[in-house]
């Protein structure tokens, strides 16, 4: 920057030279008829101009390098940043929204800020170099040179609050159009089955349509400081030529004075102009830069305790846990406890709370009230990666990446050895169906999974998890997308890993928990039984009638 810089300040003081030149160039050459002077002067001249374009090189390739490192970094930190927030934070900001802050923002800031940084700085130099050389030649006809500056003041300030607002507008509504395009293109097949797709198209030409105006606004806004500009200019030229012209004519100033004079003033009027609009694109980057800060600024609140090393023996424990979305109570002083090395299956209706226990016990969410212990500890005492390095998790959705299917399996344990993967891969029945693919393992799973069947993606997760090894099994509706013989013999290998390890398993299919230790029935936020299956069972209550009515239908 510093380089640049001075570089910018040489093409811009460039100028200042070259009206300075036309002094003897008019005297000497013109009035003085002095013959070598043209020689000298010329060279001069020329020399003026080589370095004006060997400078112009130099500041440019180094401002855009600079430009781009700062917008790359911006966008580096922005996800750095994100990936440690808190899962309310994903609440109020959808994927689209996010996406267009690290990529529209970033790059709205960029575009804006080469051209301000190149643009500006060496107009500002320019000015100030043709301002002295103005100065010198004669002080008063500087000031009635200036004299209609004092009228872009008031306006240039309404302008530029009336750009930022409307330039908010349109980065928010950026933020919807983002939102918008990647709810309709990940629901593409629902939009055509359900036969949507002029609603669709009319909901997102309704926010284009939006920043189509904002940005008119903008542009139309925008153009009024330059136009002010050439107002305020011509003001100037007129008082120049009324104040200089008689003087010269009086034959107490030379044309050379005059000339110089107004050289420097029409060599003023590009950079001043410029200068008039870029207080128009600043607005634009600020609205941006404020919206990047804005998720810098974001603080995560679920922070990492002081507790690297967990005991050996780690059971769960919910103690009178509450927890609300939105002013909505979702769990209402829950309380179980699963034991160390034991399988404790939460069972209840949709919308119990079931999956919300995972979240809480990772710290993916923190509860309102009541305590949630691992091993006798609070969750919130341990560093956020041991505690989540404890837990080898199947999710309801299977999150795969457009890696390689190994890759993907690979991210629960980038350094596991052959022997380990290939043990995974033969748990989670993997191998069946990647034997097929022409490239086996290394086959891509494609944008979010999408080249796999429900139950393919399935079985990579299971792969996942049993290859991450931690001691603490989080299993939710892990089996849920297979067919009935691959979940016999998947569930087979998840009833071998869980073995001695913490388990905590949400089914739906009353089946594959039967076995647990413990079944913890859930239902609108509350634990309503608890037991072993044949307690309860004998017991007669919510957990029978659920296995009644399975039954039922298995029937
Ligand atoms: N991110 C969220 N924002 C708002 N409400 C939420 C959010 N996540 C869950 N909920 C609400 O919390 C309640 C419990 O959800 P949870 O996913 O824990 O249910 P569940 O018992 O696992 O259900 P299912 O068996 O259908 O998976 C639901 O009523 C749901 O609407």
């Amino acid at each position: 920057m510093g380089l640049a810089f001075v570089l910018m300040s040489i093409e811009g003081a460039t100028l200042g030279l070259i009206s300075w030149m036309l002094k003897p160039l008019f005297d000497r050459v013109f009035v003085g008829k002095d013959a070598d002077a043209i020689w000298w002067v010329g060279m001069a001249i020329f020399g003026i101009f080589l370095l004006r374009a060997l400078t112009l090189i130099a500041s440019r390739s180094l401002l855009k390098q600079i430009s781009l490192n700062i917008s790359t970094e911006m966008q580096r930190d922005l996800l750095a940043h994100i990936l440690t927030l808190d899962g309310r934070f994903f609440n109020d900001n959808s994927p689209g929204a996010l996406i267009e802050r690290i990529q529209g923002d970033t790059i709205a800031v960029q575009g804006v800020w080469s051209t301000l940084i190149t643009g500006a700085t060496r107009d500002v130099i320019s000015l100030i170099g043709l301002f002295a050389v103005a100065v010198a030649i004669d002080p008063s006809w500087t000031v009635a040179a200036l004299i209609g500056i004092p009228l872009l003041i008031a306006p240039s300030a309404l302008i530029q609050r009336y750009i930022r607002r409307k330039m908010r507008q349109s980065r928010a509504n950026a933020s919807l159009r983002a939102t918008r395009l990647d709810e309709i293109l990940h629901g593409i097949a629902s939009i055509r089955l359900n036969r949507a797709e002029t609603v669709q198209t009319g909901r997102f030409d309704e926010i284009i349509n939006r920043i189509r105006r904002a940005e008119v606004k903008v542009a139309t806004t925008s153009v009024l400081m330059p136009a002010l500009t050439d107002i305020v200019t011509g003001i100037g030229f007129v008082a120049v030529l009324a104040l200089g012209g008689s003087q010269v004519m009086e034959g107490t100033r030379s044309i050379g004075d005059f000339m110089s004079f107004f050289t420097a003033l029409a060599l003023a009027f590009q950079p001043m102009r410029r200068l008039g609009g870029t207080a128009g694109n600043w607005q634009t980057a600020a609205a941006s830069l404020e919206r990047i800060y804005q998720t810098l600024d974001t603080r995560p609140t679920i922070l990492s305790g002081p507790r690297r090393n967990p005991p050996a023996e780690l059971s769960i424990e919910l103690e009178d846990v509450w927890l609300s979305y939105e002013g909505q109570t979702v769990l209402h002083g829950l309380n179980f406890r699963a034991e160390a090395g034991q399988t404790t299956a939460l069972v209840g209706p949709s919308g119990a709370g079931k999956s919300t226990v995972f979240n809480l016990l990772t710290r993916m969410i923190d509860p309102d009230r009541g305590k949630v212990l691992l091993g006798n500890i609070p969750v919130s005492d341990y560093d956020l990666e041991t505690l989540r390095d404890q837990f080898s998790t199947v999710s309801q959705e299977s999150a795969l990446f457009d890696d390689s299917l190994r890759d993907n399996i690979l991210m629960g344990r980038p350094d596991a050895e052959e022997p380990a993967l290939r043990q995974a891969l033969e748990a989670a029945h993997v191998l069946e169906f990647t034997e097929a693919l022409s490239r086996g393992l290394d086959s891509q799973a494609g944008p979010r999974g999408s080249a796999l069947s429900g139950g393919q993606r399935q079985r990579v997760a299971i792969a996942r998890a049993v290859l991450r090894d931690a001691p603490i099994l989080l299993l939710d509706e892990a089996t849920s997308a297979l067919d009935t013989g691959s979940e016999r013999l998947v569930q087979e290998s998840l009833d071998r890993l869980s073995k001695g390890r913490t388990t905590l398993v949400i089914a739906h299919r009353l089946s594959t928990i039967r076995n647990a230790d413990k079944i913890v029935v859930i239902d609108a936020g509350r634990v309503v039984e608890q037991g072993s299956h044949d307690q309860l069972m004998a017991k007669g209550g919510a957990y029978a009638s659920l296995v009644a009515m399975q039954f039922g239908e298995s029937t």
